[in-house]
């Protein structure tokens, strides 16, 4: 594992998802909004109708991680091993279509690995081949993956609690400041999205209102542990 898990759960508490064709605003002004409103991990996944490619993509790319940086919030490149090594991003996240963890993790050396799963083989798998944190969904009916999986609501985090899975897990789909709160309350990290903040009026005011909806939920499992 790259980052100590203690860290890694911080992190995860409002992770942020984001590219050119999520955005009906300028992508910076975007995430510098969502900075100030309290978001904690950055993820730069430039998929979708219309998306960036080759060096459009790199610099749209460079301009979000020099924001991330002036902010401290950590870069994650979404997919793309290659740009991720290029820019020295903070970490990749990949799926099950993507290439192997293991691969993927020989090629980052320490930097962080995020891997989504969606079952307990997939999981198990993941943190053998040197996953720091698992993408676990989609929670909720969400438009913006057209190829997402069921809706699976909290049944997978749950088995993962039952079967002692304890690496820092994070959910993703259709997450909102009104629907959150369950997600925390299985004691899954954190949560990431992106229309909740990047098609919003006001992307501070919506991730505040998402950091506070995991923080109050957050706070009430530590009492209750
Ligand atoms: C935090 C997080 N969790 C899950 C995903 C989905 O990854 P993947 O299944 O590879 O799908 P794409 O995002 O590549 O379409 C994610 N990106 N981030
Ligand atoms: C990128 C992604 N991955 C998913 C998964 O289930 O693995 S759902 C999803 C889209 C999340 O976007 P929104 O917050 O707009 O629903
Ligand atoms: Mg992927």
């Amino acid at each position: 594992m790259a980052v100590k898990s203690a860290k890694m759960r911080e992190l995860l508490r409002l992770y942020f998802i984001m590219g050119s064709a999520n955005c009906s605003d300028n992508p910076e002004e975007v995430l510098r909004s969502a900075i100030k409103g309290g978001i904690t991990l950055f993820q730069f996944r430039e998929k979708g109708k219309g998306c960036f490619q080759g060096e459009e993509k790199l610099h749209l790319a460079k301009r979000l991680q020099s924001i991330c940086r002036e902010n401290h919030i950590p870069f994650i490149v979404n997919d793309d091993i290659e740009l991720a090594l290029e820019i020295d991003a903070d970490g990749v996240h990949i799926g099950q279509e993507d290439e192997p963890a293991s691969v993927v993790r020989k090629k980052i050396g320490n930097k962080i690995l995020g891997v989504s799963a969606h079952n307990l083989g997939e999981a198990k798998k993941a943190i053998d081949e040197g996953a720091d944190y698992l993408g676990i969904g989609p929670i909720y009916p969400t438009s913006t993956k057209e190829d997402a999986k069921a809706v699976q609501g909290l049944s997978f985090i749950r088995e993962l609690k039952n079967a002692n899975i304890n690496i820092p897990i994070v959910g993703i789909g259709g997450i909102t400041a009104e629907n959150a709160a369950p997600i925390i309350g299985t004691r899954a990290d954190g949560v990431s999205v992106i229309t909740a903040i990047s098609q919003a009026d006001s992307p501070e005011a919506s991730a505040r209102m998402l950091y506070k909806a995991v923080h109050i939920e957050g706070n009430k499992q530590k009492n209750a542990h």
